[in-house]
């Protein structure tokens, strides 16, 4: 028995990474009986039918930590959110929903503001600062210049991670970066409306470093929120946490109640107006979306 990891399945062969040696597999009959479905990113033991060949059956599927819908991959524990600094020009409350999913998968998150090459420090630095301020690992790259690739090659190690964020960004550009062997196609809009909006790709893991993988397609392509309890929202803006212990009302959610903690501290400009407005909107989003 060998342990390695799913890292691509095509056709009911699985393709099983052992220590960078690649082995195609097929599962036991016993997971279809029991309807259990190998995952991309499962961690797998598998039995070797043939060495030359890299030849195996996978055994036995382990304990998944997490599983993520669309792409469909297990085991993800980071999110690495990009957005442009211009061209596209952020929309901030989009960054904000990408957060508030990756937190409510509770991955680990680095937000890269990306094509720095065009925008000066001034333009981009107070947006950055403020997420830097809620506490989130900020990385500020061009990937056209190759500015802080190193950085952002570092996050990576030893974690297996989706790359997310708005189209055109440059999410391609700097995994083609991160790993010349990609090639995944880069700003290539009419050729990819041409392959068809229903067709469903499946993602792939691509090994960056022993140990660190990426997926290959970019995750939380939606966006729905309304998944979230009302009562949950706000555990997924992290700066609010302190503030919700001075809350007169357990059940608080900061909005019109008196003495509110988080309320307070946005008035003491300790908690962005950007982010609380952020928010609100999400807020009546999924009160609007609540099924009684
Ligand atoms: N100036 C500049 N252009 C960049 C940078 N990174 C990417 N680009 C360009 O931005 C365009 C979009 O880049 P992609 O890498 O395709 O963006 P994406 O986020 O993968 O887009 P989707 O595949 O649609 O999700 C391309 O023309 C890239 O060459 C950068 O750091 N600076
Ligand atoms: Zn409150």
């Amino acid at each position: 028995m060998k342990k390695g990891r799913l890292i691509k399945g095509i056709g009911g062969f699985y393709y099983v990474d052992v220590e960078g040696e690649i082995y195609e597999c097929k599962a036991r009959g016993i997971f279809r009986q029991k309807k259990i479905t190998p995952l991309v990113g499962d961690y797998v033991e598998i039995s070797i039918t043939d060495e030359q060949k890299k030849v195996g059956v996978v055994e036995k599927i382990m304990e998944r930590s997490t599983e993520l819908i669309r792409p469909t991959v297990s085991n993800v524990n980071q999110a690495v959110i990009v957005f442009a600094v211009i061209q596209p020009e952020p929309n901030i409350m989009l960054l904000d929903r990408f957060l508030v999913l990756a937190e409510s998968q509770e991955l680990e998150i680095v937000i890269c503001f990306n094509k720095v090459d065009l925008a000066t420090t001034e333009a981009y630095m107070p947006i950055a600062d403020r997420y830097r301020a809620v506490g989130y690992k900020v990385l500020l790259t061009s990937a056209k210049n190759e500015v802080s690739i190193t950085d952002l090659r570092k996050v990576l190690l030893d974690k297996t991670s989706v790359f997310a964020g708005p189209s055109g960004v440059g999410k391609s550009t700097l995994l083609n970066k991160i790993h010349p062997n990609l090639q995944l196609k880069t700003g290539e809009i009419s050729a990819k409306t041409a392959r068809g909006k229903h067709t469903t790709r499946h993602a792939e893991l691509i090994p960056i470093e022993k140990h660190s993988w990426v997926v290959d397609t970019p995750g939380f392509s939606a966006l729905n929120i309304d998944f979230i309890e009302e009562e949950a929202l706000a555990l997924y803006f992290p700066e609010f946490d302190e503030y919700m212990e001075e809350c007169k009302f357990s059940s608080c959610q900061h909005v019109d109640e008196p003495s509110c903690g988080i309320k307070n501290a946005l008035q003491q400009n300790k908690i962005a107006k950007e982010r609380y407005h952020s928010y609100l909107q999400f807020l009546q989003e999924i009160r609007s979306n609540r099924r009684f």
